[in-house]
Order: C-alpha cells, then structure tokens, then sequence
C-alpha cells in the first residue's frame, strides 16, 4: 500500500476512536499478549497535561509520547522523527527487534492525515507499511457520538477493523443496533467485540488490512474538523480546539475526601454530562494517600474509580484533565470549590508536562 517491501518493512497499526471509547485499555490488554512483544507504541495525548502514559503498561524503551498536539495536525513531523528514531535504534540494536508499531491517536484525531504521512512520506517508505486502522466504537455512547461528532463519522469510515467496546454494558439488542449502523458506515471493516477491554482479536491478524480502493475513496472525504483554530491554540499552548471543544486542566494540591468529590462529579454528570466529553483524574484521596484513584467519564458516563496500588511517578497532587464543549474553565473550577469543598486557592494550571 505504501510502495515499501512488506517482507521487511515494519507494519504500523493506527488505533484510533473516539474519546473514552477504550484506546488505551484495549492496547494495554493487546500489549500483554507474546505477538506484541516487539511492538513500538507510540501514544499521542490531548490536553495539557496527559495521564494515559502514566497508565500504559509497557517498557519505556518501547514506548513514546507525542503530546506536543494533535497527531493529525500539528505534529506530524514529531511522529516522522520518532518513525525514524525507532528505526535507527532498532538497527543500531538499542532495543528489541522492532516487529509492530501502534499509533494511538488522540480521541478527536482524523486519521487521514496520519496515514497520508506514513504513506507519502519518503523517509519512512521502505522501512514502514500501514498494516490498518483499528476504530474502537463505545457500546454505550456510540451512537450518539456517530449523531453529534463529525470526527467520529470519520473514524468509522476509514476503518479497516472496527472494535466494539464496553459490550458488558449494553444489551443483545443495542449492540446488534449499533453494529448495522456500523456497518452501514462502514462496510468493508471487520467488526470485532471487546468485554471488559479483552478484544477477541490480535493486531497482528490484521496483516495488509488496508483496501486501496476503500481508502482511496475515505481519503476524499472532508477532513474531520481540525483547522485554524487547532494551530493556533497549540501555538500558544493553550489547549486544543476542534469546533468548540476544548481541553484544560486543573491540579490540586491537597488530598480530596472522596464522599464530597463524588458529589460533585454527580453534579457535573447530570448537569453538563452532555457536553463533558471525556474527563480523566488521577485523585489524591484522603482515605488511602498512598493508592491514587484512576478516574474516567465519558459523556454522562462514569466508569468505577480503579484504585492503583501506587502511585505512577513521584507527582503526588491530584490532575484532572477535561475534554469538554463549551464548559467554561471557571465554571468547573466554581463546582469544584462548591461541590466537592475544594479551596480555590489550591487548584491551579498545570504548567505544561507535568508528569
Ligand atoms: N465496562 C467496561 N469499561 C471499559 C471497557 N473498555 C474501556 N472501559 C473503560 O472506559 C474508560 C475509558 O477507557 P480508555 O481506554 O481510557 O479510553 P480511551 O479511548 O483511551 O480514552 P481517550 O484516550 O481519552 O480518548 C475507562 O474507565 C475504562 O476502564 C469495557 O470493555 N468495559
């Protein structure tokens, strides 16, 4: 597909999916699995300061972090120099024999660009091929996120394997409703299940999914909403717009107690669920200081806190990242203080990679 000699060159599998949609636990489960013992994961987050990479459970030296933008659109150069640091240390023999690289894109990210600059490159062909395009789909806010997001559209469309997430949560019925609307979207992509973040397939199998005539028919379609805006905000460092959505994020530098934080997380899901996209927290509770909670929301949806046995770097404070549309910065703070009885004074901006 990309011209290069499969025989030798690297097969890169794009993961992408909507916000919350279960990018990371699915890849994390995959990673676990001996084919991908040799697999390069390249993670880009959104948001000022990420917590996906403190959760992703694999070695360092196999790992990077692209969190300077958005892959789609402001650091697709930062994705060709990690491409081809990967494979200067893998033929210099500075890590594990390089055999897959998965690219985890952000939630709003239009895969498009990215594969247009894995396939155009000239740096990278010969050494890497596009193996296919993994969509994760949310069983639960699938379908509305198909109705309210022009980017999620695009997911669908350019995949070549479609995995359904969270089926534990929904019925026999929803599901079958969800994948014909899937497959409607998308009728070329395999659809596969995942329970409980175990998908029933390997990202391997996916060898030369990609159709070349099926992409080349996705590669006309609009570009998922990713324009001026989006630049200049990663010019400033400010957070990320796509149409109206925007991210920022808060630390707290003093433990929460837990009854009053989920009385405000109550609030925000019934209040502004529709429009808080996604929002991750790594909590500093008071009960348990030394065993952070992970937080997830996704829409209206909260997903149960999982307690981890430590904490993940030496940064103690809790963080919590928001992915929202048309939630003001200020009106979040305020909730925080009223609700969950957080002083103002101690919550603040994080500066920009705080770990
Ligand atoms: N019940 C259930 N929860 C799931 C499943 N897959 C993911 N989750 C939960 O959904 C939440 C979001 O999952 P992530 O894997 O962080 O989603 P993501 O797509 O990487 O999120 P972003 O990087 O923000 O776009 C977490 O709380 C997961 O535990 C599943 O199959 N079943």
């Amino acid at each position: 597909m990309s011209g290069a000699d499969p025989l030798c060159a690297i097969p890169v599998t794009i993961l992408t999916g909507f916000l919350g949609s279960g990018k990371t636990t699915v890849l994390n489960r995959l990673l676990r699995r001996p084919s991908l013992a040799g697999a390069a994961v390249i993670i880009n987050e959104f948001g000022a300061i990420g917590l996906d990479h403190l959760l992703i459970e694999t070695s360092e030296e196999q790992f990077t972090l692209l969190d300077n933008g958005c892959v789609c659109c402001t650091v697709r150069g930062d994705l060709v120099a990690t491409l081809k640091e990967l494979d200067r240390r893998s033929r210099a023999g500075e890590m594990t024999d390089l055999t897959h690289v998965v690219i985890e894109t952000t939630g709003l990210a239009d895969p498009a660009p990215i594969l247009h600059t894995l396939m155009a490159e000239p740096e990278l062909a010969g050494r890497y091929f596009v193996d296919g395009v993994v969509t994760t789909v949310d069983a639960v806010n699938g379908g509305s996120t198909l109705d309210r997001h022009a980017e999620a559209v695009k997911q669908v469309a350019v995949a070549d394997r479609l995995l359904v997430t969270k089926t534990d949560l929904v019925s026999a019925d929803a599901l079958s409703e969800l994948q014909r609307r899937l497959a409607a979207l998308a009728p070329t992509a395999r659809q596969s299940l995942a329970h409980n973040g175990e998908a029933d397939f390997d990202i391997m199998d996916n060898q030369h999914l990609g159709d070349p005539q099926g992409m080349a028919a996705w590669l006309d379609m609009p570009a998922a909403e990713c324009g001026a805006d989006c630049a200049h905000d990663h010019a400033h460092h400010h957070g990320h717009a796509h149409h109206g959505i925007q991210s920022y994020s808060f630390v707290i530098d003093e433990p929460v107690e837990w009854a009053a934080f989920a009385r405000w997380l109550d609030y925000v899901a019934a209040l502004k669920g529709e429009d808080l996209l996604r929002l991750k927290g790594l909590i500093h509770v008071t009960d348990q200081p030394e065993r952070p909670l992970v937080l997830h929301g996704v829409q209206h949806v909260f997903h149960p806190p999982v307690r981890l046995d430590a904490w993940p770097s030496a940064d103690r404070r809790t963080r919590l990242v928001f992915i929202v549309r048309g939630i003001a910065r200020e009106t979040i703070a305020r909730t925080l203080t009223k609700f969950a009885a957080i002083d103002a004074a101690r919550i603040s901006q994080p500066s920009r990679h705080a770990a």
